[in-house]
């Protein structure tokens, strides 16, 4: 486990691939009959060290069923997905996983949920202070470290969970919707420390989050999947997918290639 952002060279898991996201052909519907939602229809991408890598769609997309299989908290109907070469049940050491909701225990304080979760990574109390510590100034957390969590706003909370999500220093870091319920300043702050988090410095972290947002993505990824209804529309760098689309900006893209309703 990597507890410093130390690393210069590609994110690597332990033992030694990549620290890429893998998807490929997968499908997941749910219920059965006439009320079965096919939530996934052969969806594929990757997403590679050293890049955010955004997953853009509408509601219902099927975005959190995505993440969810790539957390393994669901498993697909078929295909595959392998985080660093590894399957996702395999993977769970080398991933950070954040998702609204992501169980906080409300009575406990900031700091006490993150060491919590810094144990069962098997991390020491040594090691988890220090990690507190980096990742207070860039998730503003210090004035919330030993404050119950119950009582804490929602964007405080998101920003704990977020804290929670990162403390063992995962080299796969996945995101749903990050920045829902966060004030500017605090979009800002995630923003800076994300895009930090994928350089050399921080260590080459691959990073996937989900969003709606178009200004959101275009802002902030460097590699976008489009997906709507269940599948991949297109995928590529926002000025790929403007140029392939002719389009102006990546609203008026998404909307050509994804044949969605403006
Ligand atoms: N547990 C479930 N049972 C039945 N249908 C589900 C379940 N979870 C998701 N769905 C359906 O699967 C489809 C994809 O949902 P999903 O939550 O993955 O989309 P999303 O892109 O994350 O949407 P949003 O942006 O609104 O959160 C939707 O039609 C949704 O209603």
């Amino acid at each position: 486990m990597l507890v410093g952002n130390s690393s210069n060279g590609p994110a690597d898991s332990p033992g030694g691939s990549p620290a890429s996201i893998d998807v490929q052909h997968v499908h997941k519907g749910y219920g059965r009959g006439a009320r079965r939602v096919q939530a996934l229809s052969d969806v594929s991408f990757q997403a590679m060290p050293g890049q955010i890598t955004a997953l853009l769609g509408p509601n219902g997309a099927g975005k959190t069923t995505l993440l969810r299989l790539l957390a393994g908290l669901q498993l697909p109907d078929a295909g595959q997905l392998s985080l660093a070469g590894l399957p996702v049940q395999q993977a769970r050491h080398l991933l950070g996983f954040y998702s609204e909701g992501c169980g906080l225990y409300p009575r406990l304080t900031a700091r006490e949920n993150m060491r919590y979760f810094g144990r069962l990574h098997g991390m020491t109390d040594t090691q988890i202070a220090a990690r507190i510590q980096q990742l207070s100034e860039p998730l503003d957390l210090l004035r919330l470290l030993d404050r119950p969590i119950g009582p804490c706003s929602l964007g405080e909370r998101m920003r704990v969970a977020l804290a929670r999500a990162l403390i063992h220093d995962p080299a796969i870091i996945i995101l749903d919707e990050p920045t829902n319920g966060l004030d500017l300043a605090s979009v800002r702050r995630l923003r800076r420390y994300l895009r930090y988090l994928v350089s050399g410095e921080g260590g080459n972290k691959c990073l996937l989050f989900s969003s709606h947002v178009m200004h959101e993505v275009a802002k902030l990824a460097d590699e976008v999947v489009l997906i709507a209804q269940g599948r991949v529309a297109d995928s590529g760098s926002v000025p790929e997918l403007c140029a392939r689309a002719h389009a102006p900006d990546l609203e008026e893209a998404f909307v050509t290639l994804t044949g969605q309703p403006g």
